[in-house]
Formats: C-alpha cells, sequence, structure tokens
C-alpha cells in the first residue's frame, strides 16, 4: 500500500454530495481520514455489497443499493482474506468500462471462519459490522455449543454480538431457554422474534439505526432471509421451507448481500452456514471464558495445555472450585479445536510453500535446458 499526502491533492476531498450518499452506507469520519490518506488521487470511497466469481459488486451510494456496480480488482495479487469481502469499504477508480479497485481501506472488524473443506484456510464471512445478530431457532437448533462458536467467532473479531431466537410461535420451555442462556455466562443481548408475525421482529429495532451495519449469521432454516425480509420490508430475499424431520433448512441463500432498510440500517444476510469453525479465535475465547483464561495466567508453563501439568493454574482453579467443571471442558475443547486449524494452516502454508519452491526449480532448469541447447548447436 502506498502513502499519498492528503494536503498535497485536494482533488482528493470527497464531496459533500458524496459524502452524503456514503453516510447512508454506514461512512464516517475515521473511514474518511483512511480514505484520504491511502487511496490514490483518482479514487472515491465505495463499499462492497455483494462478491460473486469474477467480480464484486459495490455501491457508492445508498440510493444504488438495489443495483450495485461490478468491479474488477486492480495491481498485486492478494491474499484471499485480504481480498475484498462484503461490508469492505474501497477505492474505486472510475473510468470507462469496469471501474476498478485499487485499495481495500483497513477494517473496523471482520468475522473469519475456517473455510469448509479439509485444508486448513480461512475465510472473511463480512466485514465493518456494528452487530452480528447470532441466528438460532426454537427447535433442534438452539444449542449451546452452536451459540458458543459464533459469539467466540464474534468477540474474537470485535463485532458486538446478539442473540436472535426466532420461530417463538412454536411450542417451547422459557425456563430451559433461560437455563440455557444462563450457561453461556456472558452478558450478551438475547432476543426473542417470530419473524412470520406482524411486529415480530420489533424486539430488534434499538439495533436497527440509521447507518447501523448488522449481519445475520446461522444455521439453514432459521429464518435469517425471513428476518431480513421483515427489516426490509420486502419479500425480495428468497426463503425456503425446512425438514420436518430434523428441521435443518436447505440452504435457499446462496450468497452474502449487503441492504439497507428503510430505516437507514445496512443489512447483510448470510447462507446458512453447517458449522461454524473457528479461526484465529483465541481472543474470543478468553472473552467467552473470562474466569478460566485469568486462571490460566497464572500457569507455570506458558505453553500450558491444562491437562496435567504441574503448577497448572486451571487445575489448581478447579481443585478449589473456583471455576466450574463443564465450562472448563468447553474452554479446553476450544483451545483444542483452534490448536488444530493452526497446525492444519502451518501444514498448508508449509504445502504451498514447498509447490513454489518446486516451481522455481523448474523453471530453473528449463532454462538451463534452453541455454545447453543453444550452447550444442
Ligand atoms: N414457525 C416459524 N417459521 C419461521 C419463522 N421465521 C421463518 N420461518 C420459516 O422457516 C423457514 C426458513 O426460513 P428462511 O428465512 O429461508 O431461513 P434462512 O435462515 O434464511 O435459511 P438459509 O437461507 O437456507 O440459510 C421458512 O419456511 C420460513 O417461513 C418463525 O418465526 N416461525
Ligand atoms: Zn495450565
Amino acid at each position: 500500500m502506498t502513502e499519498h499526502d492528503p494536503t498535497a491533492n485536494s482533488a482528493l476531498r470527497v464531496t459533500s454530495e458524496q459524502r452524503q450518499g456514503l453516510l447512508e452506507l454506514g461512512w464516517n469520519d475515521a473511514l474518511e481520514a483512511d480514505f484520504l490518506r491511502l487511496a490514490s488521487p483518482d479514487t472515491r470511497p465505495a463499499r462492497v455489497a455483494s462478491v460473486e466469481r469474477g467480480g464484486f459488486f459495490v455501491v457508492e451510494n445508498a440510493a444504488a443499493i438495489d443495483a450495485p456496480t461490478l468491479a474488477r480488482l486492480e495491481g498485486t495479487e492478494l491474499d484471499s482474506t485480504a481480498q475484498p469481502a462484503v461490508g469492505d469499504w474501497v477505492a474505486l477508480v472510475v473510468r470507462e468500462g469496469t471501474p476498478g479497485i485499487t485499495e481495500v481501506l483497513p477494517r473496523k472488524s471482520a468475522l473469519l471462519r475456517r473455510a469448509s473443506g479439509r485444508q486448513g484456510r480461512a475465510q472473511v464471512v463480512v466485514c465493518n459490522l456494528d452487530y452480528l445478530f447470532i441466528v438460532t431457532a426454537i427447535g433442534y437448533d438452539l444449542n449451546l455449543g452452536r451459540l458458543e462458536r459464533y459469539l467466540i467467532g464474534s468477540l474474537a473479531a470485535g463485532i458486538a454480538p446478539v442473540i436472535v431466537i426466532n420461530k417463538t410461535d412454536r411450542e417451547h420451555e422459557r425456563n430451559a431457554i433461560d437455563a440455557l442462556i444462563e450457561e453461556l455466562g456472558v452478558d450478551v443481548p438475547v432476543l426473542f422474534t417470530c419473524a412470520l408475525e406482524p411486529g415480530g421482529i420489533d424486539a430488534l429495532s434499538p439495533y436497527l439505526t440509521s447507518g447501523t451495519s448488522v449481519a445475520l449469521v446461522g444455521s439453514s432454516g432459521v429464518g435469517k432471509s425471513t428476518i431480513a425480509n421483515s427489516i426490509l420490508q420486502t419479500d425480495r430475499l428468497a426463503t425456503g421451507d425446512v425438514r420436518h424431520t430434523d428441521d435443518r433448512g436447505r440452504h435457499t441463500t446462496t450468497r452474502r448481500e449487503l441492504w439497507r432498510a428503510p430505516g437507514g440500517a445496512l443489512i447483510i444476510d448470510t447462507p446458512g452456514m453447517r458449522e461454524f469453525g473457528l479461526w484465529d479465535a483465541r481472543e474470543g475465547v478468553a472473552r467467552l471464558f473470562p474466569e478460566i483464561h485469568a486462571a490460566s495466567e497464572s500457569c507455570h508453563f506458558r505453553d500450558c495445555t491444562h491437562v496435567d501439568e504441574p503448577g497448572c493454574g486451571l487445575l489448581a482453579a478447579l481443585a478449589d472450585g473456583t471455576i466450574d467443571d463443564d465450562r472448563y471442558a468447553r474452554y479446553l475443547r476450544a483451545l483444542e479445536e483452534l490448536a488444530e486449524t493452526e497446525a492444519l494452516a502451518a501444514e498448508s502454508t508449509e504445502r504451498l510453500n514447498a509447490r513454489r519452491e518446486r516451481g522455481k526449480q523448474n523453471k530453473l532448469r528449463t532454462r538451463k535446458g534452453s541455454r545447453r541447447k543453444h550452447w550444442d548447436r
């Protein structure tokens, strides 16, 4: 990234008309300062509304959000997690033909997860959010482990999580749900919705103020798109029914998309996830289990696994009953998963480096070969 002296190019200034359109997309002073500092003079700010193979769809003002412009990434090849993702702010060079993205502005937050598949790769789910709506529904989906994973991801990303329990029209025992939430042990808002009823999502309103960016994540079939439609007061997002046997959805939503609600909130619906695989989320684990994390600070060994090491702060805290057995077990499981993904990631980096090295050697060999031929002649 090249830095530009903002005073050197007054042509770069964002016009007040442009700014108005951008504010309605969630723009703010900090973003503008970054833009003026980092982006080249011939570019304009824009937000990524959706991503498809081969292109990034961007908007420069809220009025155009229903018809985003296709743009292409320019310049050096970016690492997959550094490529523009939905919610990102970018610098756009507009000219005849397809506009180009020259810069991705620093992210205020990025929700990462482990990409599906066996390799250890990260995927950026969404960027620059104020709230993450972790959506679940009364029925099979509502489960402590699942909620914990999303919470860890959200806390690691520095996005304020909000748990949304949908389908309250289904029979349920409120006490059992309260007990489950209590077990999470964190102070996070829990909202109940029934997306099919008029007024059924009113509980979400305090989080949907103008310029606020919110994404809905969760399993397929929990009602994310139904909730999004209700917020957006449309029916343009496709919804699909669930299997009666196990409540599973049919993965109706297939891409992440940014929309603007009549009240001015920016809403991102996402495809249902089979599993939210943790990635680079140690900070999130520490925040979800603060008392356990605190006890681990007194471990004798820095790389203590808290299983059988002497001088383990956790084992001591377990013994004197200051931490809970179940929470200890869940904390360890999360750390184990993270260690596993880190190992996988290291392996695939190694493989990649080895492949690059082989490629270089091959090139060298062909070059030598062709030189020899030359001499032989
Ligand atoms: N009973 C009941 N059904 C609901 C409610 N909200 C949504 N549904 C139904 O649940 C099914 C799945 O809803 P969707 O909005 O498609 O779910 P989704 O989470 O977007 O699913 P994917 O796009 O596959 O990830 C649909 O049949 C909805 O009508 C609710 O509050 N109560
Ligand atoms: Zn320990």
